[in-house]
């Protein structure tokens, strides 16, 4: 699904008036309609007293129209209008009298501090203030009604964007938004609800598609996208009959020290769970019997030293090498590292200690193969592209490392995101359970066996980000986020395929 920049979005909507001939106020009739279609059929007319906080532009308009509509169905609702300027949007007008029609009362007048009604725990707030039109700071007073409403502990949803919420800069203490606990927004996501620092002033997310011109959205180009499962179908590369083991290549793992080896033990096997042809690992000699018998499918190959890599030496030539994970940093393991970057120009995904390693000897970023795949987590990131003041700058840094050096870096969290250049490749799949010891080991396997199997690297990373999460989705719902543990997620990789083409009994949300 693309992500929309603000601006697209306006524009899409313009496009939408024009082209569908209808009104702004039919738009905005239609977009408020299917929001009040959510939450009747969520409180299925519960008495509960939902309490509406309007702006003065067209978010204030939806609210007012999802107000009007929920008095119609009999529910009890007050409806403040927070008057931070005078400059009145003509849907919001129009609907400011529509709302009286119903209700045969002007809706309440926030001016200031002096009028903020108390919330209770108990109150349904809908956050309609402002939406995609925020462009400037809020009012000392509008920020303390933002305070206001976040202290009271209600239930708040949030329509299109929680208030105060600017689509490019983090909220802060000093930048308050809504924190909801339901974020619906029309047609598209924007970029910040995906990043980790926005996530408690997002809650749950819903995208509703309001019908905007489908020609404008699939023309119009974007550099962000979110990978749901249509996506990830388009990236599948179905198995040829008649194949040989040959044809989904050989790929080489390496890592592993004295107490670590369980590591390399889960990407080798996770490599070869996503269907790579053939696996050898490369481990200190101590890894020998355990790899042996943990992951008999595999070939192993070992350092002569006995509990850290010195010297990567093979005789062989893999379609893919993957490096790092359980290897340590010591100086030993670090010029054996640096060696392997000179000596070999094969596909790589660098993970764990090889990204430590790369932190420490920068030099060594520009030996990397162009595209090879980086997959830190946000700990490591740090180390490699210094501190960042917040999550935009974070991706600022990061797609400036990957153009400068030519790299593809998944940034892993909640939501992982892959970055090639400017674009950004946000994941939809995953889930709490996957924060467990190993869970990265594996990714580096599924990634590292896709590119064995001739899978570009970005298209690689992205699937495999892809298919590490709906495996980790699928298991926390037959064993508990509790009771997942990456071995199952290596396990049973599978399943995350058979996924991709089941039908659904609905189509998948988001
Ligand atoms: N277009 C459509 O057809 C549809 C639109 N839809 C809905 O419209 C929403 C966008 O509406 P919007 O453009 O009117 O902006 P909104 O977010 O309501 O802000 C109001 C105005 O406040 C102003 N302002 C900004 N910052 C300020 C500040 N700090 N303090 C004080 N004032 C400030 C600024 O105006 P300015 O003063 O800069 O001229 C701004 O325009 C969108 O999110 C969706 O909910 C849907 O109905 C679908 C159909
Ligand atoms: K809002």
């Amino acid at each position: 699904m693309k992500i929309f920049d603000i601006e697209q979005l306006a524009k899409a909507d313009k496009v939408t008036i024009e082209k569908q001939e209808i009104s702004s106020t039919e738009l905005m009739e239609r977009a408020a309609t299917l929001v009040f279609n959510d939450i009747h059929s969520k409180l299925n007319g519960a008495q509960i007293p939902i309490k509406i906080f309007c702006g003065i532009g067209n978010n204030g308009g939806d609210g007012l129209v999802i107000g009007r509509l929920l008095l119609e169905h009999g529910y009890q609702v007050i409806a403040y209008v927070v008057n931070y300027s005078n400059k009145r949007s003509q849907d919001f007008l129009l609907n400011y009298d529509r709302i009286k029609e119903v209700s045969n009362n002007w809706p309440s007048s926030i001016k200031g501090e002096d009028d903020f009604p108390e919330i209770s725990e108990k109150d349904f707030i809908i956050d309609a203030m402002f939406g995609i039109g925020l462009n400037r700071p809020l009012e000392d007073w509008v920020g303390k009604l933002v305070r206001h409403i976040n202290r009271s502990k209600a239930f708040i949803v949030a329509i299109d964007m929680p208030s105060g919420m600017f689509a490019d800069k983090m909220p802060n203490e000093k930048r308050p938004a809504i924190k909801a606990n339901v974020t619906i927004t029309f047609q598209s996501p924007k970029l910040i609800f995906f990043l980790p620092q926005a996530a408690e002033y997002i809650g749950d997310l819903q995208v509703i598609d309001i019908g905007l011109d489908r020609e404008y959205l699939a023309k119009t180009a974007v550099n962000k996208q979110l990978i749901n499962k249509p996506e990830a179908q388009l990236l599948y590369k179905p198995r040829i009959n008649f194949a040989h083991k040959g044809d989904y290549g050989h790929a080489l793992i390496i890592g592993g020290s004295y107490g670590k080896i369980g590591s390399i033990s889960l990407t080798a096997k996770a490599t070869l769970k996503t269907g790579a042809g053939m696996v050898t690992i490369f481990s200190p000699k101590c890894g020998y019997q355990i790899l042996q018998s943990t992951v008999p499918e595999a070939m192993v190959l070992t350092d002569e030293n006995e509990e850290t890599l010195s010297n990567i030496e093979f005789d062989l030539s893999p379609d893919v090498i993957c490096f790092g994970m359980g290897a340590g940093t010591s100086k030993e393991t670090t010029a054996a590292f640096k060696d392997l970057l000179i000596n070999t120009k094969k596909p790589m995904v660098i993970d764990a200690d090889g990204i430590n390693i790369l932190s420490k000897e920068k030099e060594l970023i520009k030996e990397l193969p162009e595209n090879t795949v980086l997959t830190p987590h946000p700990g490591e990131l740090e180390r490699l592209i210094g501190k960042w003041k917040d999550d935009f700058d974070k991706l600022y840094k990061v797609k400036k490392f990957s153009k400068e050096h030519k790299l593809i870096v998944v940034i892993k969290g909640a939501h992982t995101i892959i970055v090639f250049n400017d674009d950004l490749y946000i994941n939809n799949t995953g889930n709490p359970g996957m924060a467990t010891a190993g869970s990265g080991d594996v990714l580096s396997g599924v990634i590292t066996s896709l590119i064995s199997q001739k899978y570009e690297p970005l298209i690689a990373a992205v699937f495999g980000v892809y298919l590490h999460g709906k495996t980790g989705d699928i298991l926390a719902e037959e064993m508990s986020y509790e009771g997942l543990i990456a071995g199952d997620i290596a396990d049973n990789i599978g399943k995350s395929f058979l996924d991709l083409f089941k039908k659904e009994m609905q189509s998948e949300g988001n």
